[in-house]
């Protein structure tokens, strides 16, 4: 199989979605990997890199496009590169489908079949092509947090562990999964008083466990969620709803009872955002301010990082990447239903049903599309 890799067109997006070690065992595996020239240069590869592997370097992203059976990306394609898919061409990246009715539409238009990391599966119920990612977003977080809080940023001012007869800031965390609990750790490391808000019971039980010492936790419902972000001065926002839009938890009304110049960081934007005035922005220009409140809504946070987020994405991807390659996407869905859970789009017909209900767009079931 031939396995393209274009350079990624996202604003500072600097990550790459096949590493040198990628390509090297792809072509062990007797496939060929084609490399968009100077696609791997912000996560630190060079071409003589991706050489070396065995791979072929592209002069251009519509050469990789043209030739490729399989494209491999790190971030949704946009409408440029959509444009160059076709039917019958796997896509295997970051898609984020349910807020997003124009990609949708293009892949559905395209007759691709497009296969999303986030919604990948694995045996304990868990994301393994999200949770890299997550850990990265996640622990970038309060970092980001912290400098919006900045004062020349529009911030309020506040030293996230304060000082000797300073109290610290007060950091609330919606959402205790894989983001939550990497910002929590943060958070804490930074000196800061957290509180982690979820739903889940058991999940809520194994932070106490674990982290019981550093940070609390609270059951997310609507009274605790509008105390405590009303006495906070940093609002993390870390739910998932698997292939869902993120259900809105913090309305517009509620910025009044904030702290002035508090700070949200709504990591969850990729899917929609979890505040109601979240709107995605970019690294070029992270954050906007609504009724007081800064708000940080970066949806590839871990573009940031680039070279330690390609190589933690890279250890993820690589086993299922060589699975699609070697098998066929519909024998290695066949054989794995957990990377068949990664299933969105096949030829026309969108086949995530958590996306076809954020959409309102019928759904194929991925077992049928298997035989179609
Ligand atoms: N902006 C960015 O650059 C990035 C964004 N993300 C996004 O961050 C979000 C979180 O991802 P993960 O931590 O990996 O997910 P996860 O599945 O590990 O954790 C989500 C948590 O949210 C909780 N939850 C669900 N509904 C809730 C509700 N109504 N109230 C309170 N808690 C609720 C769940 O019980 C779970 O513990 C996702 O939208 C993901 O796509 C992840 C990486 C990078
Ligand atoms: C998960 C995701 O959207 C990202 O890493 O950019
Ligand atoms: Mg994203």
């Amino acid at each position: 199989m031939i396995i393209g890799c274009p350079k990624e067109i996202k604003p500072q997006e600097f990550r790459v979605g096949v590493t040198p070690v990628a390509a090297r065992e792809a072509v062990t595996h007797g496939h060929k990997v084609l490399i968009e020239a100077g696609a791997g240069i912000g996560a630190g590869f060079s071409d003589a890199d991706y050489i070396e592997a065995g791979a072929e370097i592209a002069d251009g992203a519509a050469d990789v496009f043209a030739r490729s059976d399989m494209i491999v990306k790190v971030k949704e394609p946009q409408a440029g590169e959509r444009k160059m898919l076709r039917e019958g061409q796997v896509l295997f990246t970051y898609l984020h489908l349910a807020p997003d009715p124009d990609q949708t539409r293009d892949l559905l238009a395209s007759g691709c079949t497009a296969i999303a990391y986030e919604t990948v599966t694995d045996r304990s119920g868990g994301l393994p092509l999200l949770a890299p990612m997550s850990e990265v977003a996640g622990k970038l977080a309060p970092q980001m947090g912290a400098w919006t809080l900045q004062k020349a940023n529009g911030g309020r001012g506040v030293l996230m562990g304060g000082v000797p007869g300073v109290g610290p800031a007060e950091v609330v965390v919606i959402g205790g999964g894989v983001v939550g609990t990497h910002a929590a750790r943060v958070a804490a490391g930074m000196g800061a008083k957290v509180t982690v808000l979820d739903r889940s019971l058991p999940r809520m039980r194994y932070l106490d466990d674990v982290f019981g010492g550093q940070f609390g936790t609270r059951y997310a419902s609507a009274g605790n969620t509008a105390e405590l972000v009303a006495q906070a001065d940093m609002v993390i926002g870390a739910v998932l709803v698997p292939g869902a839009a993120a259900p809105k938890l913090v309305s517009r009304a509620q910025l009044s009872d904030m702290k002035p110049g508090a700070a949200i960081v709504d990591v969850a934007i990729d899917q929609g955002g979890c505040f109601e005035t979240s709107k995605a922005t970019t690294h070029q220009d992270p954050i906007y301010e609504v009724d007081g409140i800064m708000h940080y809504c970066v949806a590839n946070m871990p573009g940031a990082v680039a070279r330690t987020s390609t190589l933690a994405l890279g250890n993820a991807t690589m086993p299922f990447l060589i699975a699609l390659a070697d098998k066929g996407w519909k024998q290695a869905c066949t054989d794995d239903p957990h990377l068949l859970d990664g299933l969105n789009v096949h030829a026309g017909k969108l086949t995530n049903y958590a996306v076809g209900k954020a959409l309102g767009i019928d759904v194929l079931s991925p077992n049928l599309a298997l035989k179609a």
